[in-house]
């Protein structure tokens, strides 16, 4: 009988799960959307229920395909970072889960940036924004005092889900520096933070390696399922250094473009001692003794499904994208700024909002359409120019995510970036990633270059064109000059 991983990656769209075969083969991939829910401007939240359920539905999927002709080896997982899951004693869901793209926690960032001074930095590697976890208690503390006193247990999405098929509640390194209470140098929860921020060292889960044995699925998971009892499930990782290991990024001069629902461009670290000083992340790896630095547009993909559901909810992406490619470089000068739930990198504001600038009498439909999908990639150009001022070699840019799934974004992001684009032949690197991890833990492989050399597998380079890319630099430039003029008035905006 045949044994094969499966890779469940837990986005924020939806939950998709891969099923590889030893020789890296991908057996089938099944995918469940679920809601996010928009409360109040800003406020960015889903049912950790809905994970769950979507998880066991698509293995369910999958299980049913591959009955009587092969069992599960290995599990493992790739996460949304950053998201606040709270459980309380009896270990129930005490309130919606608050969202990594949420911005309600500005104040709450800002009074942890000016409070604890340089030291965050020194200590997680990162600075305070509205996304990570530690400001969402400080919220909670605030706002929801009795909510607060209730939590046993945070942890991040794909724990939930892990403990919720195993019994087991734990996290690992790579989510945990996400959440801004880990020292990163010394691999612990940092009882300074803890201490200065009142948080309760209890409410913070048992840290574990991405690729630890964390148990075997509970009775009634394989009851809804058809999983196979003895398959061995592993802790996993946030999803971006999960997407690094699928998209091979490791010891590497590749760097990772992902167009998700967030937007990323990451590069590997040998050491959590960077220049960015705090402009952009910094996280352990789900590989221990290894780290990746990256920068953030909260709504890439977003933006565009924000678009399409807006104005085209009858239209395919792969329509969107056609009409896009029917309008000229440029966008007949039409400019779109992607801040629909404000900016992390590099200007991490929460109140700055999309725009389109320069609307003419001739704008087409086509123009809007491809004015998105420009300015979705120019935010990704902001994030790769810091790279570039800190004299970050980048050899090819391996692009993944749902954006990867467009042959002519991919072109679009080789013209913009001015760089060779190279795609997985799979778009789904947190996916594969997850079921690399699985295989790790199951030891199919010696070590993790001869699994990337079996699993990691490539289309041919996309070149940029130089006319283009000079054309590009140019429509750049003023795109990048839009966010400090439209600054000022969402600021006011907020105080009408
Ligand atoms: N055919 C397509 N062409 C280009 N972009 C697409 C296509 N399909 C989906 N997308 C983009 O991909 C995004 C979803 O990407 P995905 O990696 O699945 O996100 P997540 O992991 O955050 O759930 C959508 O928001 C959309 O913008
Ligand atoms: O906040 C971050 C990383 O810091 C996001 O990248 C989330 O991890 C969500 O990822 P996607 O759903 O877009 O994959």
């Amino acid at each position: 009988m045949e044994r094969y991983v499966l890779g469940i990656d837990l986005g924020t769209s939806a939950v998709k799960v891969s099923c590889l075969d030893h020789s890296g083969k991908i057996i089938d991939q099944e995918k469940e959307n679920y809601p996010v829910y928009n409360s109040a401007e800003g406020f960015c939240e889903q049912n950790p229920n809905d994970w769950v359920q979507g998880t066991l539905e698509a293995i369910k999927k999958i299980m049913i395909k591959i009955r009587n002709l092969a069992k599960i080896d290995g599990i493992s997982f790739s996460g949304q970072m950053h998201s606040l899951v709270i459980l309380d004693k009896n270990k129930e869901i005490i309130r919606p889960a608050i969202l990594w793209n949420d911005g309600r926690t500005a104040t709450e960032a800002k009074y942890i940036n000016e409070n604890f001074g340089k030291k965050i930095v020194e200590i997680t590697g990162n600075k305070a924004t509205a996304g990570f976890t530690l400001p969402k208690l400080l919220w909670l503390q605030k706002n929801e005092p009795n909510n607060f006193a209730r939590i046993r247990y945070f942890m991040m999405p794909k724990d939930y889900v892990r403990y919720k098929m195993t019994g087991k509640i734990n996290t690992d390194y790579s989510d945990a520096t996400g959440t801004i209470m880990l020292d990163i140098a010394h691999d612990c929860w940092s009882n300074e933070i803890l201490n200065f921020f009142k948080v309760p060292r209890y409410y913070c889960p048992e840290l574990v390696n991405s690729t630890d044995f964390i148990g075997f699925p509970l009775h009634e998971v394989c009851g809804k399922t058809g999983l196979n009892q003895d398959a061995k499930i592993f802790a996993g990782g946030g999803d971006n250094a999960v997407a690094a290991i699928g998209s091979g990024i490791l010891n590497s001069q590749n760097i990772l473009c992902s167009i998700g629902t967030s937007g990323v461009v990451l590069a590997d670290e040998k050491s959590p001692h960077t220049p960015y000083e705090g402009t952009l992340q910094m996280e352990h790896h789900a590989i221990p003794e290894h780290f990746y630095s990256m920068g953030v547009t909260l709504a890439a993909g977003e933006s565009l499904s924000w678009f399409k559901n807006t104005f085209f909810p009858q239209k395919s992406f792969s329509d969107l994208l056609s009409m896009a490619q029917e309008s000229n470089l440029g966008a007949d000068k039409l400019f779109f700024t992607p801040y629909i739930n404000g900016e992390r990198t590099p200007y991490s504001d929460s109140f700055i909002r999309g725009s389109f600038t320069g609307i003419s009498n001739t704008s087409t439909k086509n123009d809007f359409c491809r004015a998105v999908i420009e300015g979705i990639t120019y935010s990704l150009q902001d994030l790769i120019s810091i790279y570039e001022q800190n004299n970050k070699t980048i050899y090819n840019i391996i692009s993944i995510g749902g954006g990867a799934k467009s042959k002519f974004w991919l072109k679009l992001q080789a013209d913009v970036f001015g760089k060779n684009i190279v795609a997985l032949k799979n778009e789904q690197g947190p996916g594969i990633g997850a079921a690399m991890i699985a295989a790790m833990g199951c030891r199919w492989f010696k070590d993790w270059n001869s699994c990337i050399n079996v699993f990691v597998k490539y289309n041919e380079i996309i070149a940029p064109d130089p006319h283009n890319t000079a054309l590009y630099q140019k429509y750049y430039h003023l795109y990048h000059k839009i966010y400090n003029s439209i600054a000022p008035l969402a600021r006011a905006a907020t105080r009408l």
